[in-house]
């Protein structure tokens, strides 16, 4: 008897700070519009809100570092994540892969959300414009992998079917990780390994 095909490994890919570098852009923007303010360096930042942590260094920088990313243009001129373009074409060609980008929208959304398709389209193409998913609650996403650089990710689902690889970034790359949680430190890391373990984990249909 023929032994029926798997269903496809469906993965996740966030945009900003995975696929869009939204932490360099930030501070590039800021430095240009504040130049006599105060910032926190990369390797400064902690915490995924850079709102709160520009906050804490002064009340008032909270505003200014949220105007630069609610300008227009903040979105379509991030520049991509070494190797992000490549890694997700190769993933889109993976045999029995399924591949979508899945980002949040900005609740000041006006500029974003258009600038976050234009990206996609100018660095990715059309293939992919069709693969985004637009959400602000990524658990209601069935899934087998989220690769996303938020450490925490929550939503209306208690258990989303995913399973979260956090991505490194600057304001993540310190913590440290329950035992169970895996990490992708670039896209020169292994990701096509943890595609192989996830799609080996997955229980034999019948
Ligand atoms: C406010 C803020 C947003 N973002 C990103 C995350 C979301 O995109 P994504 O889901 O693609 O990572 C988007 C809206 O919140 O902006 C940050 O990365 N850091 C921030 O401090
Ligand atoms: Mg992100």
């Amino acid at each position: 008897m023929e032994r029926p095909r798997p269903s496809p490994l469906r993965v996740l890919v966030d945009m900003d700070g995975v696929l869009a570098d939204f932490e360099g852009g930030l501070l590039r923007g800021f430095r240009l519009r504040f130049p006599q303010e105060p910032y926190v360096a990369l390797a400064e930042r902690r915490g995924f809100s850079a709102r709160e942590q520009y906050g804490a260094l002064r009340p008032d920088l909270a505003d200014k570092v949220a105007s630069v990313y609610e300008a227009p243009g903040f979105f379509l001129d991030l520049e991509p994540i070494p190797g992000a373009l490549q890694a997700v074409q190769e993933m889109r060609c993976m045999k029995d892969t399924e591949v979508f980008i899945c980002t949040s929208p900005l609740q000041k959304y006006r500029y974003c959300i258009s600038e976050k398709y234009q990206w996609v389209d100018k660095y990715l193409g059309p293939e992919f414009v069709e693969r985004i998913i637009m959400t602000r609650d990524k658990t209601v996403v069935a899934a087998d992998l989220l690769i996303d650089d938020k450490d925490t990710i929550k939503g209306q689902e208690e258990n989303p079917s995913w399973e979260h690889i956090l991505f490194t970034c600057c304001h993540n790359q310190h913590l440290n990780l329950s035992p169970s949680k895996r990490r992708l430190h670039s896209w020169s890391d292994n990701w096509r390994a943890i595609l192989d373990s996830k799609r080996n984990a997955r229980p034999e249909q019948d």
